[in-house]
C-alpha cells in the first residue's frame, strides 16, 4: 500500500477574520518534488508551517509521514529537513562548527564535509557565519536542512539571494537529493526554478488551491497552446494554434517560399500558465498579472 508521504484534506487556518488557508486539499507522493506556488500572502508558508508542525490548524486533516504534525514527537521531527524563509542564526560559529553541531542532533547524519562541498562552501568552511554574504548564508541554511538526511525536505524560497551560478549548483544538489529518494516540498517565486525541479505543482491563491497537477499538465491543454509570431509588412502578427509548424508552412507557401520575417514559435512557460491560473484572483490583479485578453487567439 503506497500511502502519500503528505496528505492534506480541507485544510483551514484562520487568523481572526482572515481565512489564510481556506479548504486546501492535496497529496505529495514519496520521492517526488512538489512545488507550492502562489502570490505573496496566498497561504503557502502557513500551509507549509502546519505540515512542519510549527503552526496549529483551524480545521481539516493533515498527515505527514503517517503522523498528524499537531501531535508528532521529536522522532518524527528528525525525519524532516526544514529550510525556512529566513533564519535567526547568530553566526558566531564557523560554517563547519555549525554543521557539526547540528549533525550531532540526528541519528544518521550526512558527512559534514560532503554537505559543505555539495552547497559549494568548501572555501568558507572555517569562516564565521556572520562574515558570509547573504547568498552564502542561505547556502548554510540549505546545508543545515539536509545534514540530518531527511526523508522529507521543506525548502521555503531556498535560492533567494543566490547568484545564477549558485542557483544552478543548488538545482543539481536538489536533483541529487531526489535521486537518493528524498521527497522535497519547494516554495518559490522563481517559476523557472519550479519548472526545472518539480514533478508536480500546486498553485494556491487567496488560501485556495487553484490547480494541482504535473508540471507539464497544470492549467490544462488550453493554457499550453503555442503561439506563432511573425512580421508582415512591418507589422507584428501572432496566432495561437495547436499546429504551429503547419501555420509556418502556410506562411512560407503564401510567400512563394520566402522565409517569413521574424518567425518564432513560442510555447507558454510555467510562468505564463501560472499567471493565467491566478489572473482571476484579487492578489493576481494586485501584482498586475496579464488578463485573459492578452492571450486571445489571433492578434493582427
Ligand atoms: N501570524 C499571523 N497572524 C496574522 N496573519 C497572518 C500571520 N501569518 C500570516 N498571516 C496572513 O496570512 C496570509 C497568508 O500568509 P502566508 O505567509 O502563508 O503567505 P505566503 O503565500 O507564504 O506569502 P509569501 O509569498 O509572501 O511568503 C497573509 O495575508 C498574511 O498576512
Amino acid at each position: 500500500m503506497n500511502q502519500p508521504i503528505v496528505r492534506v484534506r480541507e485544510l483551514r487556518k484562520s487568523y481572526g477574520k482572515l481565512h489564510a488557508v481556506d479548504g486546501v486539499t492535496f497529496d505529495i507522493e514519496r520521492g517526488e518534488i512538489f512545488a507550492l506556488l502562489g502570490p505573496n500572502g496566498a497561504g503557502k508558508s502557513t500551509t507549509i508551517e502546519i505540515l512542519e508542525g510549527y503552526r496549529h490548524r483551524t480545521g481539516g486533516e493533515v498527515s505527514v509521514l503517517g503522523t498528524d504534525p499537531a501531535t508528532a514527537g521529536l522522532d518524527w521531527k528528525t525525519r524532516l529537513g526544514i529550510v525556512l524563509q529566513s533564519t535567526g542564526e547568530s553566526g558566531s560559529a564557523t560554517v563547519r562548527e555549525q554543521l557539526a553541531h547540528f549533525a550531532a542532533l540526528y541519528p544518521d547524519p550526512r558527512d559534514v564535509d560532503e554537505v559543505i562541498a555539495a552547497v559549494g562552501l568548501e572555501e568558507k568552511a572555517k569562516t564565521l557565519i556572520r562574515k558570509l554574504s547573504g547568498g552564502q548564508r542561505r547556502r548554510v541554511d540549505v546545508a543545515l536542512g539536509v545534514i540530518g538526511r531527511p526523508e522529507l525536505l521543506f525548502l521555503d524560497e531556498p535560492t533567494t539571494g543566490f547568484d545564477p551560478q549558485a542557483r544552478r549548483q543548488f538545482w543539481e544538489l536538489v536533483r541529487s537529493l531526489k535521486r537518493e529518494g528524498t521527497t522535497i516540498v519547494l516554495t518559490t517565486h522563481y517559476l523557472d526554478e519550479a519548472a526545472q525541479l518539480a514533478d508536480r505543482v500546486g498553485v494556491i491563491a487567496g488560501g485556495r488551491m487553484v490547480d494541482v497537477g504535473g508540471v507539464d499538465e497544470i492549467g490544462g491543454r488550453d493554457a499550453r497552446v503555442p503561439v506563432v509570431r511573425w512580421r508582415e509588412n512591418g507589422e507584428r502578427r501572432e496566432l495561437r494554434t495547436d499546429l504551429p509548424a503547419t501555420h509556418v508552412a502556410r506562411l512560407v507557401a503564401a510567400g512563394d517560399g520566402v522565409e517569413p520575417e521574424g518567425v518564432e514559435i513560442v510555447r507558454p512557460t510555467l510562468e505564463d500558465v501560472y499567471l493565467s491560473l491566478i489572473a482571476h484572483t484579487t492578489d493576481a490583479t494586485d501584482i498586475g498579472a496579464p488578463s485573459d485578453s492578452s492571450r486571445e487567439e489571433v492578434a493582427a
